[in-house]
């Protein structure tokens, strides 16, 4: 059975490098029983067009030039793929395939479409024998064998017997694109896009689940990202706005490819052969998508209004020109908008029912949904005005519209067109884990929020997680009641459930805001990444996993230009990241950063006088919220040393966790078994506190816990651990529960700067999320 259909075009297959390229995917992503169709190898086809024109003109010398060139060319593709036999037989080939052009140029009895069909054939031998050197089984499949056209209509019963026929389930089908036969067996093109076409009429005869495109892009995007730096690929676009995208121009894909897909479930994947890892475009059927936005330009056009047109003569118009056509009707008239140098084809072709109204004009097409078109023609027309652009001519339609003028539209413009467009109307779909003591607090403000930073930015509260229930609402969890859709259409909480609820969300951005504890959920972000969704963590556990997989974390998001914000696993909502960050991003080097890093130990430090047994304080921290959900991981010293680990990376240092010297603020023995356990052998940390404490009072001193990391031109260090200091230290009448981050640097060095202010609590924990979220959404406009 046909899985897949995937399709190389030209310039996937310009080298022996690219087809080796593609010789990978197809191993990667290829069952056997699927189909490859591929064009003519980069620049083969143009040289058959040239070959034919020379022959037209009898030029001979130029028609020798090139077929020295044409063989040249399969000679460089072939020397370095093939080997042995294979070699020598794709030689032969060659030169026979050669002889028999060379024979029918002297007989003068060469047609074009016979010519042009040797790219494909070319292309599809070469590809089938390597697969078959690198040891699959591979077979290459002419489609002149598989498509037949009876006076330009494509004969399906048949086609679809001869593809049962031919397509073998046993091995990897290489097939032409871009090439069919008429009812006489010559051969025909199926015109420009030809092999996207080849492809999706494959898939439909086989059966096939999905037609990959791969190509020279890397999807459907709001607009041509050569001219536009900011514009976005969508993960999915539906099958109406790529057909109407296509008749207006975008060359991304042809209407005619997408017409087999119609009435059927296949899936159509626009995805870059040379960067595979790069997220795809998915082509869904109606309603698996919501209306996106577009711009497309327009150049050399002309506008004729046409009497008595009919969809089936724009068809045959299309058919004729090959290229797509876009008509539509205004106020009772019909009009075709056409490729300048084809209005003379057409003109002629509609004998006297076309008048050209306007030529040679330049413009673009607004595409989104139809709720917002009026306004988003308004808002173009507004911005072509301050730009002393005139339209000629104006069209609005149902969901587009069509603006028309003298000058081109060049790529300043369309960046300020995309800008006020297409980037205003993005959306942000926002996935919040954890509903604990902070979580609580952050989804309690989320309304508010998000209705301020609405003027950015849509965001929208799609799924809340939790330890065992999860909730997802894709269009948005109204949050005025999200107690009772909780209670409701909560799900249990599933893994590949949650992952694949992720891919299916179709918004511009996504961001997973990790508010959890859990260390499993940090090791979820990979899969979050692979999901394109941004990351937000007051969790500390990614950021101190071991550096490996931290690194490979950093460089798959910065691959895919997703952002990872983490302000509050130190400090909570103290601006220590964006210190940081601004001290080195303005050339500043740090050379030690000491202090206080848990609002815990600082509490429990700053409170603790002897007066009450110290787990009392413990318990009391715990209330109010300032732990960890087990808190031997701040009295353990573990919390601490974690912030300082994500400090450090932040600064450059590839530090593991064990690397930073700890001393605990708790016996040893209390660390192991349940939180229980801890509880029912309390005394031992009260004495052991005690203890320090009484022996620090003998010095007249405090017990504090601090860190300190040093950067000298030698060496790293870095410690947590217990001190004690004088009592009239800076340290000694810090607030309860406040963090202070003293940071000495090149131009902070004899006096230091210094960060203070609560390091922890859910009120500044869930404010320093916000900042985060907040951060995120200005980085996306
Ligand atoms: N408290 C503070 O002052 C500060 C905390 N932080 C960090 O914020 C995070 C949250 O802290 P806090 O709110 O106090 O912790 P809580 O224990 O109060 O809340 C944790 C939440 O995470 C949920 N959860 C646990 N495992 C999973 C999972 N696998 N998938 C989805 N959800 C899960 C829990 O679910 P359930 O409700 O079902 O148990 C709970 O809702 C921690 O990482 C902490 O280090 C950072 C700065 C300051
Ligand atoms: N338990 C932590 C909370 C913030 O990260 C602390 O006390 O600092």
């Amino acid at each position: 059975m046909v899985n897949i259909v995937h399709k190389f075009g030209g310039s996937s297959l310009s080298s022996a490098e690219r087809y080796q390229a593609v010789a990978k995917i197809i191993l990667a992503n290829s069952q056997l029983g699927d189909c490859v169709v591929v064009s003519a190898a980069g620049k083969t086809t143009d040289n058959l067009v040239k070959l034919w024109q020379s022959y037209q003109q009898q030029d001979s010398q130029a028609v020798s030039d090139i077929l020295l060139l044409i063989d040249n060319h399969q000679q460089a593709l072939i020397t370095p793929l093939l080997q042995g036999e294979s070699r020598e037989l794709a030689f032969a080939n060659l030169q026979a395939d050669l002889a028999i052009i060379t024979d029918k140029i002297q007989q003068q009895q060469l047609s074009e479409a016979w010519l042009l069909a040797h790219g494909e054939l070319w292309s599809a031998r070469l590809l089938a024998s390597y697969l078959v050197q690198l040891g699959l089984t591979a077979q290459a499949l002419d489609a002149r064998q598989l498509f037949t056209l009876h006076e330009g209509q494509l004969l399906q019963q048949k086609n679809q017997q001869q593809c049962g026929a031919y397509i073998a389930t046993h091995c990897i089908n290489v097939v032409t694109g871009f090439i069919a036969a008429d009812s006489q067996g010559n051969t025909v093109t199926l015109g420009r896009n030809g092999s996207d076409y080849s492809a999706t009429l494959l898939a439909d005869y086989c059966y096939a689940k999905q037609v990959v495109i791969w190509t020279d892009t890397q999807g459907v995007f709001s607009t041509d990202p050569r001219k536009v730096k900011n514009a976005i690929k969508y993960a999915k676009v539906c099958r109406e706005q790529a057909n109407l995208l296509a008749r207006l121009g975008n060359p991304v894909l042809h209407a005619k490819t997408l017409s087999p897909l119609k009435n059927t479930d296949i899936k159509l994947v626009v995805r870059s052969s040379f960067d595979c890892d790069a997220a795809p475009t998915e082509i869904v059927k109606e309603g698996y998508s919501k209306a996106k936005r577009f711009i497309t330009t327009l150049d050399n056009i002309d506008l004729l209004r046409v009497d008595k047109l009919s969809s089936g003569e724009v068809g045959e118009l299309s058919q004729l020109i090959q290229h797509s056509l876009h008509h539509f009707t205004k106020a009772g008239d019909t009009y075709l908008l056409v490729p300048a140098q084809t209005t003379h084809q057409i003109v002629t072709h509609l004998a006297g029912r076309a008048n050209i109204i306007e030529s040679n004009l330049s413009g673009c097409a607004v595409v989104a949904a139809t709720a917002d078109i009026v306004h988003l023609g308004e808002q173009a027309l507004e911005l072509f005005d301050k730009q002393s652009i005139t339209p000629r001519f104006v069209h609005l339609d149902t969901n587009y519209v069509l603006l028309l003028h003298e000058q081109a539209i060049d790529s300043d413009v369309l960046t300020l067109l995309h800008d006020k467009l297409i980037n205003k109307g993005q959306e942000l779909a926002v996935i919040v884990a954890g509903l604990g003591n902070v979580g609580k607090v952050f989804l309690s403000q989320l309304e508010q929020q998000l209705q301020r930073l609405s003027e950015h930015y849509n965001c929208k509260l799609v799924a809340l997680l939790r330890a065992k229930k999860m909730l997802f609402s894709a269009s948005g969890i109204n949050l005025s009641e999200w107690q009772s859709q909780w209670q409701n259409e909560a799900l249990d909480y599933d893994q590949a459930e949650l992952l694949g609820r992720l891919s299916e969300l179709d918004y511009e951005h996504k961001v997973v805001i990790d508010i959890t504890a859990s260390e499993h959920f940090s090791r979820l972000y990979p899969h979050f990444v692979d999901l394109n969704c941004h990351l937000i963590s007051a969790n500390k556990y990614a950021g101190t996993a071991d550096y490996d997989w931290y690194q490979a974390l950093r460089e798959n998001l910065a691959e895919r230009n997703l952002l990872w914000r983490y302000n509050t696993s130190v400090g909570a909502g103290l601006p220590i990241n964006f210190a940081l960050a601004d001290l080195q991003n303005s050339g500043d080097r740090i050379s030690r950063i000491e202090g206080v890093f848990s609002g815990t130990l600082s509490w429990l430090c700053s409170c603790y006088d002897g007066r009450s047994a110290f787990s009392e304080l413990v318990f009391k921290a715990q209330e109010m919220g300032y732990t960890e959900p087990d808190p031997r991981e701040d009295l353990s010293g573990r919390d601490m040393q974690r912030k300082l680990l994500i400090l450090a990376r932040d600064l450059g240092l590839h530090l593991e966790l064990d690397d930073i010297a700890l001393t605990p603020l708790m016996p040893e023995q209390l660390a192991a078994g349940s939180w229980q356990d801890f509880i029912d052998n309390k005394h031992l940390l009260d004495e052991f506190i005690a203890a320090k404490a009484a022996l620090a009072e003998q010095q007249n001193q405090l017990l504090r816990y601090t860190g300190a990391l040093s950067i000298n031109a030698d060496s790293v260090t870095a410690q947590v651990g217990l001190v004690t200091v004088d009592k009239d230290h800076a340290l000694a009448s810090l607030k309860p529960g406040d963090n202070i981050f003293v940071i000495n640097s090149q131009w902070y060095n004899e006096n230091a700067l210094v960060i203070q202010g609560p390091g922890a609590g859910a009120d500044v924990t869930a404010a320093g999320v916000h900042s985060d979220l907040y951060w995120l959404v200005n980085n996306l406009k």
